[in-house]
């Protein structure tokens, strides 16, 4: 069976956080590539208007791009909607029966696992994967996260945010072109 990772997220900038839970799982575990798929609507997070979906697929792009293990999955961008995982790995899993997905979250994401929409019938569906994260317990008793030892990184996209919004150094925190892009756009209050 082929072995895929999904890495879902807002990536509202995409951050070397994210780079770093993707390639730790990819080692960890095998895998042969993993997926980074932005939600339309994030189900539990406040929808912000500072970037466009085609910027974010935009930034994921320059991100992967020196990666050919990296790779984007649009199936949610093109769903629209709120997107909520147990429909999308319904999806997918129909569309690609010959995979097993292991699903990569943050300790923040493991602290809300519980809420998620049919948390019981996704969890047959993949296997959860967890990265500590700091701020948050990552710790779930009644599903199971099969957790990856890995350097732990206080970075987020809210920080990120706020330092182009500040004029903070962004330097070794974005992928590389990232910057340069939000600049040229001017995204994240840089306009
Ligand atoms: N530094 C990090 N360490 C571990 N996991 C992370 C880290 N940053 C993001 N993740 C995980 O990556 C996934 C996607 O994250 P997301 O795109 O929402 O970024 P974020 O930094 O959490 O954004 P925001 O600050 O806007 O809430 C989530 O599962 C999240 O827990
Ligand atoms: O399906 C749910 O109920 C659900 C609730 C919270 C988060 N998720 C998914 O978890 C991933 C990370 O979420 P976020 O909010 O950190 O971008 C992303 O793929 C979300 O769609 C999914």
């Amino acid at each position: 069976m082929k072995r895929v990772g999904i890495l879902g997220g807002t990536f509202n900038p995409p951050h070397i956080g994210h780079l770093i839970c993707a390639n730790e799982a990819f080692h960890a575990l095998k895998l042969d590539e993993v997926r980074f798929m932005p939600n339309a609507i994030a189900p539990h997070k406040q929808h912000r208007e500072d970037a466009t979906t085609f910027n974010r697929i935009q930034m994921l792009e320059m991100m992967i791009k020196p990666y050919p293990y990296f790779k984007i999955e649009k199936i949610e961008i093109e769903r629209g909607g709120v997107s909520y995982t147990y429909d999308t790995m319904v999806e997918l899993c129909e569309r690609e029966p010959d995979v097993q997905f292991y699903f990569i979250i943050g300790g923040d994401m493991i602290d809300t696992l519980e809420t998620w929409y049919n948390i019981d019938e996704l969890v047959k569906l993949v296997k959860f994967v967890g990265f500590k994260r700091p701020g948050s317990t990552s710790s779930n008793s009644n599903y199971t996260v099969q957790m990856i030892e890995a350097p732990e990184i206080d970075l987020s996209s809210t920080l990120i945010r706020h330092r182009l919004a500040t004029g903070g150094t962004l330097k070794f925190l974005l992928p590389e072109g990232v910057e340069a892009y939000i600049r040229k756009e001017g995204l994240y209050g840089t306009g």
